[in-house]
């Protein structure tokens, strides 16, 4: 049997994701399978990529699975021999105290706020993983993925780009939390899920940073969708959340170096494939859609 043959993807179903599955159903070689990451569960495969914890802010604050979810998949591994994947986070690095950030810094993260679930929970994931490396011989792999949008993506996911784009194709103002100068780097999902492939199948440990080092206040990311979608989309000041970072931008030497990857879509490039999506699922299949070099135009 070739390394491969049989992989699972543990994802979540639950948290808004089942659109990004449901479209395999048909296909022969796709078995879903509806289990919680928190239970134990015993299958015969080669290759986990383990993405499985809700990744918007406004969701794994009610409902963190790094830990356990990645115990049991750690022990699935090691008992079947499967290559493990983990999928952590550009929040590994907190509010980082160094711009842009290389794989090398240990991050600025609180251990007791609002996002620590998440933060520390997914760095706790990161030791198990290596320990498991270290103290089992396991074979492991370590992204740090930055904020990823595209088509698919649940509409109320609540992370910005989702929120933006719903907002203005709806004729709402979008919602620019704090004064909107806080910096974030979009990454296209196509680019993540190459990176993902290349890690998997390459003969490197990680961590790597997987993002996009194109870098955008939320405000210059607002003027962007007015260009796709709606020039006369209006901006709301709302208070930001606790602890938000104030900027992010992977370093993406490492990852250019030993998986021969970098992003090939940006920002301009991949918000008009998602804004085509979104009209879509938020106007119905009936809906004219146009998307121009001056915006997207949707109707119903
Ligand atoms: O409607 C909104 C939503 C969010 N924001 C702001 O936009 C910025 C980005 O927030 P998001 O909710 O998209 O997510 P963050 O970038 O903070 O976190 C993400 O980082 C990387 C991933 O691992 C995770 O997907 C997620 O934790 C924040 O500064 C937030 O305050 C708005 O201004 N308006």
């Amino acid at each position: 049997m070739e390394r491969g043959d049989h992989v699972i993807v543990v994802d979540n179903f639950f948290t808004g994701r089942k659109d990004n599955l449901l479209h395999h159903l048909g296909n022969p070689n796709f078995e879903l399978i509806r289990h919680d990451v928190v239970e134990p569960i015993l299958l015969e495969v080669d290759q986990i990529y383990h993405l499985a914890c809700p990744a918007s802010p406004v969701h794994y604050k009610y409902n963190p699975t790094n830990v356990v979810g990645t115990l049991n998949m750690l022990g699935l591994a090691k008992r079947v021999g499967a290559r493990f994947l983990l999928t952590s986070t550009s929040e590994v690095y907190g509010d980082p105290l160094q711009h842009p950030q290389v794989e090398t810094y240990w991050g600025n993260v609180n251990p007791i706020g609002v996002r620590s679930c998440y933060d520390e929970g997914k760095r706790t994931a990161e030791t198990l993983t290596m320990d498991y490396h270290r103290g089992a011989n396991l074979e492991v792999r370590i992204a740090r993925i930055f904020n990823t949008y595209g088509p698919r993506m649940c509409i109320d996911d609540g992370r910005v780009v989702s929120n933006f784009v719903a907002q203005a194709l709806r004729k709402e103002p979008m919602t620019v939390y704090g004064d909107g100068k806080q910096t974030r780097s979009f990454q296209y999902v196509s680019d993540l899920v190459e990176g993902l492939i290349r890690l998997m199948e390459g003969d490197h440990v990680g961590p790597f940073n997987l993002g996009n080092p194109g870098e955008f206040t939320m405000l210059e990311l607002a003027k962007v969708v007015q260009d796709t979608i709606d020039s006369e989309a209006k901006i709301e000041f709302r208070p930001n959340t606790e602890d938000d970072p104030h900027k992010r931008k992977p370093d993406i030497t490492r990852a250019k170096e030993l998986l021969g990857w970098e992003p090939k879509i940006s920002l301009r490039q991949g918000l008009p494939l998602m804004v085509t999506d979104f009209c879509k699922r938020i106007f119905g299949d009936h809906s004219e859609t146009t998307t121009t070099t001056t915006g997207t135009v949707a109707g119903s």
